[in-house]
């Protein structure tokens, strides 16, 4: 028996209601595959414990998770309480962060029984490389004086560094797919760090002749993603772009609420962790409506992530079965709880 120690943080608002849901799909896994086991072990850490301690984790926190196989996130933000800059970078940020897990991968296709909202999606399937360590998403700059004369300063980040990992990753991910990649850039807008990104690119695309290659302006990409999606295989984004065109992504699915994600350590040093693209959904918490699909697609790719690729597979496939009978939540317009697609899902996976 192979066992697997998985660390779990639900956090806020519906993390809390489809973490455990896709645990009971991710034990259902492992039972019937018969020779895996998943040790999971949960922490608190979230707005409200935030409110009781005074930050969103325990000062070891860090610490602990490092001797995890992977660590298993539902989503942060409960902007009622604590403003979200706060929490996220409390906790998700700090860990994507601190783990050095600087690829965030997030795919996207046309899924089995789900109505795209596109009158033609045709047969999209694509896969975003986000960076995810640096860019828009940086501590650095600040806020001065107050009142008309506020200032406040919010620099980006590229290094060479990280810009080559985020192209190379791309590049390898491409020649196991179709084996094209795009990248998004906005050189034409952006006049340092953006012709900084289009001249890595171009560098980079060279040690791969075998893979085809197009440029793309950021607002033009998030364009072509609505009305051509089917013409992308891999694309490479700054940590923003890749942000914003994933959400575009689970929109062209048919919702946020199926959209998956991988954290990804790329230096072998901490663990990878696995979140849906989606957030904490305040404004249906609480009501057992959510989408446990962007979880459990999730819950798929830690399986890839940890060798268990045939079992993620099976997966998938039944997850796309279960959608196509009917079994689905509202916001892909069914009327079934997060619960009941779970439930649905484990027992045609003991089939
Ligand atoms: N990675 C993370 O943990 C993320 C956290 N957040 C945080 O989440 C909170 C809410 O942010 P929003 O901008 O509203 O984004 P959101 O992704 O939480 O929600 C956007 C819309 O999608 C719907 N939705 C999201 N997930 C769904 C699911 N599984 N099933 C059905 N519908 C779903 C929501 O009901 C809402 O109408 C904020 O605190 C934000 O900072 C936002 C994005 C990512
Ligand atoms: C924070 C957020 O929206 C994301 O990382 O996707
Ligand atoms: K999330
Ligand atoms: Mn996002």
């Amino acid at each position: 028996m192979k066992t697997y120690h998985i660390a779990v943080i639900p956090g806020d608002g519906i993390g809390k209601e489809v973490v455990p849901a896709a645990l009971n799909v991710l034990h259902t896994v492992a039972e019937v595959h018969g020779g895996i086991n998943f040790e999971t072990k949960e922490f608190p850490w979230s707005c409200e414990y935030y409110l009781e301690h005074g930050k969103m984790m325990d000062d070891d926190g860090l610490e602990i998770l490092k001797n995890f196989d992977a660590i298993f996130l539902g989503a942060v933000g409960n902007p009622a309480i604590v403003p979200d800059h706060v929490s996220l970078w409390g906790l998700l940020i700090k860990i994507r962060r601190e783990f050095e897990q600087s690829i965030n991968i997030r795919p996207a296709k046309l899924f089995k029984g789900l109505t795209s909202p596109l009158a033609n999606p045709r047969d999209f399937d694509l896969l975003v490389v986000r960076e995810n360590s640096e860019g828009e998403y940086s501590e650095s700059g600040g806020r001065i004086h107050k009142g008309e004369d506020e200032i406040a300063i919010q620099n980006a980040i590229f290094t060479k560094k990280g810009t080559e990992r985020a192209m190379r990753y791309a590049f390898e991910v491409a020649k196991t797919r179709k084996g094209h990649v795009t990248s998004a850039t906005k050189s034409n807008g952006i006049v340092h760090s953006m012709p900084f990104w289009d001249e890595v690119f171009n560098e980079v695309k060279q040690e791969y002749p075998e893979i085809e290659t197009s440029v793309n302006h950021i607002d033009a990409l998030a364009a072509f993603f609505v009305s051509k999606p089917q013409t992308f295989d891999v694309i490479v984004a700054s940590n923003l772009f890749g942000d914003i065109l994933t959400d575009i992504g689970g929109a062209i699915m048919g919702s946020i609420g199926i959209a998956p994600a991988g954290n990804i350590n790329t230096n072998g040093k901490y663990p990878s962790m696995f979140e849906p693209v989606h957030g904490s959904a305040p404004d249906i918490y609480g009501k057992g409506i959510a989408n446990p699909i962007g979880q459990i697609w999730t819950a798929k790719m830690m399986l890839d992530h940890l060798g268990e690729v045939e079992m993620g597979e099976k997966l998938l496939a039944v997850v796309e079965e279960v959608t196509a009978s009917g079994i689905k939540t509202p916001d892909i317009g069914g009327n079934s709880t997060t619960n009941e697609v779970a439930e649905e899902i484990c027992n045609r996976l003991k089939q």
